[in-house]
């Protein structure tokens, strides 16, 4: 097995109903609800802020190389995200609006590069989400090596192919299928109760007891007078 350079055809997708469990949730209550962990840096930014749910199809690139990304857009399916694990290098751009407007085209969830892409001006207008790290006017080479459906870092988080990828104008996280139905159940409670806080703050009242009695419990003093120097 040539090690960097192969491509494995098959990945477990995750049944449509446990992706739709997804659908409409904020990334930041899913983030929430997995200990604040599982989101990929904040370097990486979406261009259209246009909601992104769906499964993870990988590809591991050379440095500012897109072989394996064509590949990629041939293999994937309806309803992937493609996630590019490219170094984290902006120095080529790995596709532009040609290459975004196709996996458009192609039912292709949305597109996420930790490298570069180009033609930023176009990829805002798409209807498909698409996040990178960068923007570069230099272009891709495509000689590989690389890999397809391997696991593979993006922003510093691990990202199997499979992987369940929410993404909204915040960021994107990374979710596991085997815990998605909790996470998921767990999500839309938070959610509630966000849209509970913002219906107190409407009313005036919000309570935040809370503050004072976590400031006691962690021992912070508070002192009923001015700062002297
Ligand atoms: O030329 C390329 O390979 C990438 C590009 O700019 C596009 O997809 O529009
Ligand atoms: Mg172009």
């Amino acid at each position: 097995m040539c090690v960097g350079f192969r491509i494995f055809t098959k990945i477990n997708r995750p049944e449509k109903e446990l992706i739709e469990a997804f659908k409409g949730l904020p990334a930041a209550n899913v983030a929430d609800v997995m200990s604040r962990f599982f989101c990929v840096n904040s370097a990486i930014k979406s261009f259209n802020n246009k909601p992104l749910l769906g499964t993870a199809f990988t590809v591991r690139a050379r440095i500012g190389d897109n072989l394996l990304l064509h590949k990629a857009i041939a293999m994937a399916q309806p309803g992937d995200v493609i996630i590019v694990d490219g170094d984290g290098d902006i120095s080529n751009a790995f596709c532009g609006d040609i290459m975004m407007t196709e996996c458009q085209s192609l039912g292709i969830a949305g597109v996420i590069i930790d490298g570069a892409v180009r033609d930023k001006a176009d990829l805002e207008k798409l209807d498909m989400p698409v996040y990178a790290r960068g923007v570069m006017p230099k272009g891709p080479f495509k000689d590989g090596p690389g890999e397809i459906n391997v696991p593979i870092s993006c922003g510093g988080v691990v990202v199997n192919p499979g992987d369940i990828v929410i993404g909204d104008a915040d960021g994107v996280v990374i979710v596991p299928p085997k815990q998605a139905k909790e996470i998921a159940a767990k999500a839309w409670k938070k959610h509630e109760t966000e849209a509970a806080s913002l219906e107190q703050i409407a009313n005036g009242r919000r309570d935040k007891s809370w503050v004072d009695k976590a400031l006691e419990a962690k021992g912070c003093e508070i002192i009923d007078d001015y700062y002297r120097a």
